[in-house]
């Protein structure tokens, strides 16, 4: 069925609703997505939450989609387009097609646009608001986008308790990857996931050897208010933040995020690791960054940079056990290479030896 995808900056792109009965109208930032697969893991990634997503690969579904590699419970994208979805799935663990699937959640994909035109468009203009509809003419109020109040949405309001290893962490959900949960139960960790709001004295009484920060959906300054409780959480343990609780943790300490002009998705960013001095290709999904130049009265310096924008992908600190990372070392979808961050993490969490530390 004819559909049409409308951009803020007048840009129209007319393609194939791929859905046989009614089609809903969406509406969302637009943004693109560059690995030639790991769209399942895109799609059920809590950090798209309510973007509409462009696939640059040609051609997206063809090994469907299976149970084991979800991010999250659903898919949290608000629509998606593509060059060509395959209508069946070719993989002999695949339960859905991705069109299958996509429906199952009501969630409209236009196929047969040119992609590599709304791409070019995105990076000139920025990423923007859009409409997928199949209405050829709109007007300019219908995209007005309301993007606060993610992180609420996709957070996990239930305390929960996963694993039983030796190093007990709490995981702050801010909208967490599936992956990094199993990336600490695979290091010998029993992970308390708590709600992105939980105070302090009560992540304290759970008595944690050390915390992650997780990602997240949208701008880190919408949770100014819970920056005093991210603060008391890195001057106590030892911390990981990922993405979100990348940007979160640096806030904390006093330093500034601002945002990409259409930002960083795809399975092959190239970080440099200046601890290292190594070159690690990461998986990505942001809009926002930490200022360098904000760093200096924090205590933070900037341990990883991307190599295509030298943008800021990592911090360390000079006195506490914090580390951050801007990219995924949890992959899924994309490389693995960046994997050690946890690893270090753990190191510092058994350094720390249960010790609840309190700087000043
Ligand atoms: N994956 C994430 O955690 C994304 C962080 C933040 N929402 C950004 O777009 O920069």
């Amino acid at each position: 069925m004819e559909g049409y995808l409308h951009l803020s900056n007048g840009m129209k792109y007319k393609g194939d609703f791929a859905i046989d009965g009614k089609v809903k109208e969406v509406k969302g930032e637009i943004v693109f997505f560059t690995g030639m697969t790991g769209y399942q893991e895109v799609l059920t990634d809590p950090s798209y939450k309510d973007q509409i997503i462009v696939f640059t690969y040609p051609l997206i579904g063809n090994y469907g989609i299976n149970v084991e590699d979800f991010e999250s419970k659903q898919p949290h994208v608000a629509g998606v387009i593509v060059y060509e979805s395959n209508r069946e799935a070719y993989h002999y663990q695949a339960e859905y097609s991705l069109q299958d699937y996509l429906n199952k959640w009501d969630i409209p994909m236009l196929t047969h646009v040119d992609t590599r035109s709304i791409v070019k468009n995105i990076r000139q203009s920025g990423s923007m608001p859009a409409v997928m509809t199949a209405e050829r003419e709109i007007t300019s109020n219908t995209f007005s986008l309301k993007e606060d109040g993610k992180v609420a949405k996709v957070s996990d309001m239930n305390f929960k308790t996963y694993g039983q290893g030796e190093y007990h962490i709490v995981l702050v959900d801010f909208g967490k990857k599936e992956s990094m949960l199993t990336a600490l139960l695979e290091r010998d960790c029993k992970v308390t996931v708590v709600p992105y709001n939980t105070e302090f004295t009560r992540i304290k009484s759970m008595q944690p050897d050390g915390v992650l920060l997780s990602n997240g959906p949208g701008d880190p300054k919408e949770l100014l208010g819970i920056l005093p409780t991210i603060k008391a959480l890195i001057t106590h343990y030892p911390t990981l933040g990922i993405c979100l609780g990348h940007q979160l943790a640096a806030l904390a300490l006093g330093a500034e995020t601002t945002k990409l002009s259409f930002g960083h998705r795809g399975a092959n960013h190239p970080v440099m690791d200046r601890k290292k001095k190594r070159v690690i290709m990461s998986s990505q999904n942001h809009s926002y960054v930490v200022k360098e130049d904000s760093l200096s009265a924090t205590g933070c310096k900037a341990r990883f940079y991307n190599l295509h924008d030298g943008s800021v992908e990592g911090l360390s600190h000079s006195i506490y056990p914090l580390q951050t990372v801007q990219f995924h070392p949890e992959a899924n979808p994309g490389p693995s290479e960046g994997c050690y961050i946890f690893d270090e993490f753990i190191e510092n969490v058994k350094a720390n030896n249960g010790r609840v530390f309190a700087y000043a």
